[in-house]
């Protein structure tokens, strides 16, 4: 079984390694910032100078604030001095700024490309449409796509674009999905199953399909791509407000030395300028990590759009790094997801006529893909109802609920029922019904499903009472390569469970050959949310994956939702995340992405805070340096700087070229490699922390040699 994959539409399944993405035409060498994207951000940084915009960053605002205050006593009292630390001051505004600019800008330039596709289309939109009935009594109204409201209907044929995002409710299409996804492979969007979400923007390439329109206009899914890479929407993560304020208490702290400092200072009568005290607090506070804290958070969100993964909420991206249990789906997801009926079964004592016949009957109404696809097995085998087979019936259609579908009609003057679905659920309508359950029934429906196959029963009920016909074998497909990336997951410390509406023994075969940790079986749409509330109260932090209309409130509920684009808008609109590709294995980047986030903003705060201390060595010496009473300061001036003036201002001008330094890093992140927390730990401490302590000493000093030179200081 399994060995044959069915015609695959979906754009190939990304191989592991490093050609993995190198396809994509929106991504950039990784973090690289270019000498030019500096000097284009520079206008914005600059704006951001405003205090009400500045006034976020409480760290960066006290320097601005320091700024002012050094401008107004260089020009009160003007000295090379003075003006050298005010000019020094505001640059370190400046490149924080900067940092937060270059960010943002590299979202800019995809947002604009973004926003060429929304550009206006006209909609065929059609008045009178019931689903369910032959669409013969609608008409056709053309309308600019903004007046599209959620309910509407619209037509869509080879060669038009998509006008909003929605569900195809009739017919099959190929759809370039490239505009949102860079992915110039079609993809195939059909009504009924798990791939009918459309986005507005989109492409149709064959065929015709009507697409129920699901989002209000300026918030579609391109709307809320542009403003996600553009960040206009960021808000600040709960991790990001908690470091922010620790930030601003050390801030806070150290205003207050500084400013207790003066008059004991004046006491010793060594009373400082107020350039000198605002040079002082602000080498202690901690600017370079306040600088580029904000960079680090649009960066990682930059991440994973490089990796076509839109991420609707900065806390998902936070929460990645941290997941412990994955849940996946099977259809769709684990699986191909386009479920083909591969052969009739019949039980003994049917032909297997009998049973293509019924199983059809069943499914002319059956719009998704396992329906579709009875219909044209048994076509093949010389069964050929049409739409006037069903006048009088009432289709019943599937849900996740019972787990099956089937139609209830007249037939040849008499009234029927056929129903098919999961083995379970048919064996129970027909006992209901007082039907004998043939021997092999449950015999065929295991045998199928022991192989991965999905065995649905099929029954009918008419005037000679109930009988369980046989079985219809839908074969699905593993997505090739799945096992191994699973195993990398487990590496990570990442369990997997599949989630699955299948049957038991369906589950554990595909469980098997995936290579999933656990799976949980016939599980409803409030048991797959159930079982992510047990997990999270067992202390997990939980990521699912899933495509269907039945994973929505699992989605909405796991600290990471990751939708595939292929599936339905109900699943879309339901996860904090969009993958693109819809690579169920994405999640092991995600993960990345979000470690890689935590990792680069613990290291930059070590180094930030190691830093400032090193500093306050070459600053504090120079203040008191020569005083009476102080002298014991004098030995901490272990680098021999030149003057007091000189070691305070190679102070300032070092403080402000490390944010430049590190903005490369803030951007890229630091690098990440599966190992134990406790090792990062081990690592990122010697690492940024001595480096933070050590810096400073080599910085300060060449800085010191240099500007001793400059005239008048
Ligand atoms: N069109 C259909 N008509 C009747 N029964 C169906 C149909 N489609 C699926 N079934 C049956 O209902 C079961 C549950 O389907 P459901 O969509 O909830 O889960 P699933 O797609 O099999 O799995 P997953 O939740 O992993 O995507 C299927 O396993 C199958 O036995
Ligand atoms: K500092
Ligand atoms: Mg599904």
């Amino acid at each position: 079984m399994l060995q044959t994959a069915p015609e695959q539409e979906t754009p190939p399944f990304p191989a592991p390694g490093p050609q993995r993405g190198a396809r994509r035409h929106r991504r950039v060498a990784a973090g690289a910032v270019e000498p030019r994207q500096l000097l284009t951000a520079f206008p914005d940084a600059v704006r951001k100078l405003h205090p009400r915009v500045m006034v976020r960053n409480p760290v960066m605002f006290v320097v601005e604030v320091g700024s002012v205050l050094t401008t107004l006593s260089a020009l009160l009292a003007p000295s090379v001095f003075a003006w050298l630390i005010s000019a020094w001051l505001w640059l370190t505004v400046v490149f924080a700024n900067l940092a937060e600019a270059v960010a943002e800008g590299r979202g800019k330039a995809q947002a604009e490309t973004l926003r060429r596709t929304r550009s206006t289309t006209v909609a065929r939109r059609l008045r009178v449409w019931k689903v369910g009935f032959s669409p013969h009594d609608w008409e056709e109204q053309r309308v600019p796509a903004s007046d599209l409201r959620p309910q509407d209907f619209v037509v869509v044929e080879a060669g038009g674009t998509v006008p909003g995002d929605g569900e195809v409710v009739e017919g099959v299409a190929s759809v370039d999905e490239s505009a949102i996804t860079g992915e110039s492979a079609p993809v195939i969007r059909e009504a009924g199953g798990d791939r009918s979400g459309v986005t507005g923007g989109t492409t149709v390439l064959s065929d015709r399909i009507v697409v129920r329109i699901t989002s209000r206009p300026g918030h579609t899914f391109l709307d809320r791509m542009i403003s996600l890479v553009e960040g206009t929407t960021r808000q600040k993560t709960p991790n990001e407000l908690a470091l922010n304020i620790l930030l601003a208490s050390l801030t806070v702290i150290f205003i207050l030395a500084v400013v207790s400092l003066q008059p004991m200072a004046g006491y010793a009568g060594a009373e400082q300028t107020i350039t000198v005290l605002v040079a002082l607090l602000v080498t202690l506070i901690p600017t370079t990590i306040g600088a580029l804290l904000s960079a680090i958070g649009i960066a990682g969100m930059d991440r994973l759009v490089q990796r076509n993964v839109i991420a609707l909420s900065g806390r998902a991206v936070e929460a990645a790094g941290d997941v412990n249990t994955l849940l996946l789906d099977k259809t769709g997801t684990i699986t191909w997801g386009n479920r083909q009926a591969a052969s009739f079964v019949p039980v003994k004592g049917v032909t297997r006529e009998l049973l293509a016949d019924a199983a059809q009957l069943a499914s002319l109404a059956d719009g998704t893909p396992e329906g579709r696809s009875i219909v044209a097995l048994a076509q093949r085998h010389g069964i050929h109802h049409g739409d006037a087979d069903f006048v009088h019936g009432r289709f019943v259609p599937f849900s996740a609920q019972t787990r099956m579908s089937g139609a209830d009609f007249a037939y040849e003057g008499d009234f029927c029922r056929i129903r098919k679905g999961a083995a379970g659920a048919v064996l129970h309508w027909a006992e209901q019904r007082g039907a004998e359950i043939p021997v092999d029934a449950r015999w065929i429906a295991d045998s199928i499903a022991a192989g991965g196959g999905t065995p649905l029963l099929v029954a009918v009920e008419d005037r000679e009472g109930t009988r369980v016909l046989g079985a219809v074998h839908l074969k699905d497909v593993v997505k090739p390569g799945i096992a191994q990336r699973f195993a990398e997951l487990r590496a990570m410390g990442i369990r997997t469970v599949m989630v699955t509406g299948d049957n038991p023994l369906t589950a554990k075969a595909i469980a098997a050959e995936a290579g999933v940790d656990d799976y949980l079986a016939e599980a409803t749409p409030e048991q797959k949310l159930a079982r992510i509330r047990e997990e999270q109260a067992g202390g997990n932090l939980v990521a699912m994956t899933g495509d269907g209309t039945n994973d929505a409130p699992a989605l909405a509920q796991a600290d990471v939702g990751v939708a595939m684009n292929t599936g339905t808008s109900a699943a879309k609109e339901a996860g904090n995340m969009v993958d693109l590709d819809s690579n169920p294995t994405k999640l092991i980047e995600i993960v990345e992405v979000g470690k890689q986030l935590l990792i680069t903003r613990g290291a930059l705060t070590t180094f930030s805070i190691c830093n400032d201390v090193a500093k306050y060595f070459a600053i504090v010496p120079a203040m008191f340096g020569g005083v009476a009473g102080y002298e014991g300061l004098e030995k901490l001036n272990v680098m021999g700087l030149h003057s007091p003036t000189t070691a305070i201002a190679s102070a300032i001008i070092f403080n402000a070229l490390v944010i430049v330094a590190l903005i490369p890093l803030a951007l890229r992140g630091v690098r990440y490699a599966p190992s134990s927390a406790h090792a990062l730990l081990r690592r990122n401490l010697g690492v940024y922390g001595v480096g933070g302590l050590v810096a400073p000493f080599a910085g300060i000093k060449l800085i010191d040699l240099l500007i001793q030179y400059v005239p008048g200081i």
